[in-house]
């Protein structure tokens, strides 16, 4: 029975099996959330047990003074070179600095004021913790953001130029790198990963600083799960925190714990452009 047959109209003359409107059809997919989106969830909630308040990260574009000078991040200083830095062309310069702030630094203002897409979200975190410590009296604090960062660095298999970063921020007075291990241990935990090693590493904005290792028994080794460390006086004190004010904080992505706990090894089948570069 050919398609002319149709276009002719013989189908008319057929006898045609009664329908079954009670056959079983295929079930509707309903859709499921992305591998990314449970995770995070996962996570922010692991966060807000903790007693953490989520930070306000809705802005992609950042001035090189949140993302850089406010860390103490010196201008230059090779991570805020454009092969690592997305600067932006328009609007290239930010328009409104606290001054009162800006005050405290001896360096060039129009450098400062460059925008780029955020490099990480620690650039939040300094604006949140700039906030924090112009409220008298100084209150404790525990702050967490989890979203997307930007780096302009070479593409592979398991580097996109965007990632979502997790950080997590406790400010009190007289924190110790004991305080920011426990801390460590408990929220680790709470991800299924104990067991953690600690090695020394270096931060521009932290001083102690350490990465964060953890035996992965499904993989049978050391797996790298984060950097952590204490925010510098440097960093804080030009802010206007009182002298025995400190702040500990860590960081993680949320795609390697997705692929791992996914078993996706391509992190295009992850997130990012479905081409094969
Ligand atoms: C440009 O790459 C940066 C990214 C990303 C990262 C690194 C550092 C920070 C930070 C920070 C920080 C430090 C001090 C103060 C404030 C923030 C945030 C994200 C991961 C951080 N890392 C990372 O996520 N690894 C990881 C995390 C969880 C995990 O769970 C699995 C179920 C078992 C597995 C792996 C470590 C490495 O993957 C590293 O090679 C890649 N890092």
């Amino acid at each position: 029975f050919t398609r002319e047959h149709l276009l002719r109209g013989e189908w008319k003359n057929l006898e045609f099996k009664k329908y079954n409107f009670d056959a079983n059809a295929l079930p509707p997919s309903g859709g499921h959330l992305h591998p990314l989106l449970k995770v995070r969830e996962r996570i922010r909630n692991i966060f807000i047990t903790m007693g953490f308040k989520e930070m306000q990260t809705n802005n992609y574009v950042e001035s090189s003074f949140w993302n850089f000078d406010a860390l103490f991040q010196p201008q230059q200083h090779p991570a805020r070179d454009s092969h690592d830095t997305f600067f932006l062309e328009a609007p290239s310069t930010t328009l409104s600095l606290p001054e009162s702030y800006l005050d405290k630094y001896e360096w060039k203002r129009e450098e400062a004021e460059k925008n780029v897409f955020r490099t990480h979200t620690t650039a939040v975190t300094a604006r949140v913790l700039y906030s924090l410590a112009q409220q008298r009296p100084f209150t404790p604090q525990r702050y967490f953001s989890i979203d997307r960062v930007f780096r302009n660095e070479a593409v592979d298999r398991t580097h996109l130029a965007e990632f979502h970063q997790i950080e997590g921020v406790i400010c009190d007075r007289g924190l110790t790198l004991a305080d920011l291990m426990q801390v460590l241990q408990d929220f680790f935990k709470k991800m299924g990963m104990s067991n953690l090693k600690f090695k020394a590493t270096c931060n521009p904005y932290t001083e102690p600083s350490m990465e964060i290792y953890s035996y992965h028994e499904g993989l049978k080794k050391w797996v790298e799960i984060g950097n952590s460390g204490m925010f510098r006086p440097e960093m804080l004190r030009p802010m206007g925190f009182p002298e025995d004010v400190t702040a500990i904080a860590w960081g993680l992505s949320l795609e390697r714990p997705t692929m791992i706990l996914y078993g996706i090894d391509n992190i295009r089948d992850l997130f990012g452009p479905k081409v094969d570069l």
